[in-house]
This record gives structure tokens, C-alpha cells and sequence, in this order.
């Protein structure tokens, strides 16, 4: 898929790895829907994008992706701004074992819906013209550790979810692709919450355990996530895939057995 004029929604897009994504997205002529919980966060992202890339081609929609109605309306903004849907980057995600079942909601349930929801808008099931979806996982689904096992659990549960819809999309003959993207450590305000009581409650104790394994394996920058998200989108071959992004390895891909079921 070429980049050029096609229409993106990125969750979480307004900090971190969504913002590096959607910076990518607008640098190679694609339009693109921020839609983010944190207005001011959001709006000051949409200003600075607009400056570089000029007003017209970024909307900043405010939202809650764990807000079903909000989260539909997001969707149906995007299509009536610049008419169409392309690109769906299920993104968004919280760090939080002290309010698990919000990180459950968040991480996992609100991907769910934002998987289904791009489908409404670019599956051939619905008469729409095909697309491309990327959800969001992590190396936490692959290395665990003490320190975070509900995030851990989302995150396997995203590429078991996001694989066996790419199933559906290939055998219902979707048009749509649906690959997955995990990153080891980024250097995002993701990282700083393991310091937090608040987001690791009695886990808290294993901050150190984390700290050790940041210096073992290093940071990478969103760029560089940003740059495997890319190859995502626009490899028509990918469709089920599972990139890993380390800085031992760079970009890479996890291999499965051939047959899954
Ligand atoms: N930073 C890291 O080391 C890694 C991050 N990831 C994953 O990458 C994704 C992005 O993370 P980062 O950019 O690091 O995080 P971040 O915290 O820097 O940015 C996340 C963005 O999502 C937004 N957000 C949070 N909850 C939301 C909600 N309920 N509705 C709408 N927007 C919401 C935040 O306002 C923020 O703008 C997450 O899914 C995370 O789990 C995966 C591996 C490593
Ligand atoms: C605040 C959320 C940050 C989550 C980051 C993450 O992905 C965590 C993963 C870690 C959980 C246990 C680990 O050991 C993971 C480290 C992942 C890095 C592995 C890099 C391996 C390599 O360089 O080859």
C-alpha cells in the first residue's frame, strides 16, 4: 500500500510512539486523525504537526478509546473530515497493576473494539475498499517478568486476538490486512510510569528487577518503532505478522510454526 493521500487513525496519537507514527504517516503525504484521552496533550501535538506539515492534513479528536460510543463517533469523524479510512493504528495503551481491570479495558478490550470498528469502515463485508491495521503489543508478550503481569497479559492477548482475525480477514476475503508491532523499551512517558506507586501498586517492589533489564537492553526511539510501522502498512505481503523491534535485533519478525489450527 502507498502512503501517499491515504487516510490514517492512530489511538494514542498524540505522544510517544502514536505521535512518531503519525509524524512518519504525514511526512510521506497521508492524513491523519490523532485521537487521544489527553486534550491539551493532543491539541498542542495537532498545532506543531500543522506548522511542519501544513493546516488540513491532521485532526485532533479527543477521546477515550475505552468510551464505545466516543470511540465509533472517532471513527465516523475521520471519514466525514477527509472521506475515507485507510489506516487503522490500535495504539493507545496504559502501564497500570494497581487498577488492572483499566488496563485490561484499555490495552486489550478498547483494541478489540477498535479492530472491529476499522473493519465497519474498510472491509469488502461492508462494501468499503479494504485497508490496513495495526495493533500495538509488546516484547512484554514474549520476555515476562514480575513486575507487570496484567500488561503482559494484554499484550499476549492482543497478537493472539489480531492473528486469528487476520485469519478471518483472509478467509472472509476482507481486503484487510491485520499485523502486530512489539516494541522492547521505547523512550516515551510509557517508561517513567514502573516509578510509579500509582500505576504499579505492590509491584512497585520489582522496579529495580525492570531498571536492570532498561540498562541490559537499552531504549529505542519512537522513530525507530515508527520506521517498523511503516514496513507494517505498506508490505502488501504481511497479514498476520508479528514484528519485533529490539536494539540487539532491530526490526524483525517472530516465526511460527506453518499451520495454526
Ligand atoms: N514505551 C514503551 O517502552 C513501550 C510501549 N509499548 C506500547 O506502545 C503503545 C504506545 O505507548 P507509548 O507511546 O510508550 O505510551 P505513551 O504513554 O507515551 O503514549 C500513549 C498515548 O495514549 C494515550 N492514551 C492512554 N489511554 C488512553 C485512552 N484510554 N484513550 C485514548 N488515548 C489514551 C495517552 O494520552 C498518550 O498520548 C502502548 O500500547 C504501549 O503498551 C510497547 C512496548 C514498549
Ligand atoms: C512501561 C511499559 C514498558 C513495556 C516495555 C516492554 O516491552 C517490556 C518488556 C520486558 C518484559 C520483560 C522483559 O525482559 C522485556 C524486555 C524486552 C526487551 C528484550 C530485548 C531482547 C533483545 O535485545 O534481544
Amino acid at each position: 500500500m502507498a502512503l501517499y493521500r491515504k487516510v490514517a487513525l492512530v489511538t494514542g496519537g498524540a505522544q510517544g510512539i502514536g505521535r512518531a507514527v503519525a509524524e512518519a504517516l504525514l511526512k510521506n503525504e497521508s492524513k491523519v486523525a490523532l485521537v487521544d484521552l489527553n486534550t491539551k496533550v493532543g491539541e498542542d501535538c495537532k498545532k506543531v504537526l500543522d506548522q511542519e506539515f501544513g493546516e488540513g492534513n491532521c485532526i485532533f479528536i479527543q477521546c477515550d478509546v475505552a468510551d464505545r460510543g466516543k470511540l465509533k463517533d472517532a471513527f465516523e469523524t475521520t471519514v466525514e473530515k477527509f472521506g475515507k479510512l485507510d489506516i487503522v493504528i490500535n495504539n493507545a495503551g496504559i502501564n497500570n497493576e494497581k487498577n488492572w481491570e483499566k488496563t485490561i479495558e484499555v490495552n486489550l478490550t478498547s483494541l478489540i473494539k477498535g479492530t472491529y470498528l476499522a473493519l465497519e469502515h474498510m472491509s469488502k463485508e461492508y462494501g468499503k475498499d479494504g485497508g490496513v491495521i495495526i495493533n500495538v503489543s509488546s516484547m512484554a508478550a514474549f520476555l515476562h517478568s514480575p513486575h507487570q503481569p496484567v500488561y503482559t497479559a494484554t499484550k499476549h492477548g492482543v497478537i493472539g486476538f489480531s492473528r486469528a482475525m487476520a485469519d478471518a480477514a483472509e478467509e472472509g476475503d476482507y481486503g484487510v490486512r491485520i499485523n502486530v508491532l512489539c516494541p522492547a523499551f521505547v523512550d516515551t512517558p510509557l517508561l517513567q510510569s514502573i516509578e510509579q506507586e500509582d500505576n504499579m501498586g505492590k509491584f512497585i517492589k520489582y522496579k529495580d528487577v525492570f531498571k536492570e533489564k532498561i540498562h541490559k537492553y537499552g531504549v529505542l526511539q519512537p522513530s525507530q518503532i515508527a520506521e517498523g510501522m511503516l514496513k507494517l502498512i505498506t508490505d502488501s505481503g504481511l497479514n498476520g505478522a508479528v514484528m519485533k523491534i529490539t536494539c540487539s535485533k532491530g526490526i524483525h519478525f517472530h516465526t511460527y510454526e506453518p499451520l495454526s489450527a
